[in-house]
């Protein structure tokens, strides 16, 4: 093995970054809208809310639509009763994830997952995509660690893969992922086709910006 950087470990962000599954998180906010008799939230639109988890999510669907944060309670549960019955349908690996994935494995680093997605929804599309074994550690957000921007589940990621952060490589779509891995003293670099919550990608404050995750393996693993 030898590796360019010296990585020792590679974290991955799920949403926007290994998998676009807007598609499904968009189907399942527009069916809680319906029976809230509350009008649909265009998929770039629902693209710009994902990352900080669903709560965040639904509760900027609503403000935009202009109504009533007094529902939002309410509001989360229907739309995590239709995301249950939706997530893992149609949600995809992104092109370059699988390769670069397999790529990294095949060097033996250890590979994390950190998504700020409740752990059932985040099992069920690990398995769905056929990573969830490719994976030492997933770290998710409703695990009782604060969520990014925060460092804390990048390092218990890195606890759990006897990384230390310095070394422990931050791959992710967003500022939000930016800032925790900053938090958390990993270096990052960013994928720019992701969901950035309508930042321009090539502002984001990350070490390097990379086309897809086979292009970041191939950078990473040194012929
Ligand atoms: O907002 C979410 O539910 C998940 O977002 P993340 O995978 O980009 O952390």
């Amino acid at each position: 093995m030898n590796l360019t950087n010296s990585f020792q470990a590679v974290i991955f962000d799920l949403d926007g970054t290994l998998m676009d599954t807007v598609g499904e998180i968009h189907a399942a906010l527009a069916l809680a809208f319906v029976e809230l008799r509350i009008a649909e939230v265009p998929p770039t639109v629902v693209e710009s809310l994902v990352g900080r988890g669903v709560r965040s999510l639904v509760e900027r669907a609503l403000e935009r639509q202009g109504a009533s944060r007094d529902g939002l309670d309410d509001a989360v549960h229907r739309f995590e009763h239709h995301y249950a019955a939706l997530v893992a349908t149609k949600a995809v690996l992104f092109p370059g994830a699988l390769d670069g994935l397999r790529i990294l494995r095949d060097e033996g680093l250890p590979l994390a997952v950190v998504t700020n997605k409740p752990r059932q929804f985040t099992v069920k599309l690990l398995e769905h995509a056929g990573i969830d074994s490719m994976m030492a550690s997933v770290v998710a957000g409703d695990d009782g660690i604060t969520r990014k921007p925060a460092g804390d589940m990048l390092l218990a990621a890195c606890r759990q893969m006897g990384s230390p952060a310095a070394a422990t490589l931050m791959i992710g779509d967003s500022a939000n992922d930016v800032l925790a891995a900053r938090a958390a003293g990993c270096p990052v670099w960013c994928v720019p086709y992701g969901y950035t919550e309508g930042q321009r990608p090539e502002t984001l404050a990350c070490d390097r910006l990379v086309a897809t995750i086979a292009e970041a393996a191939r950078l990473i693993v040194r012929d």
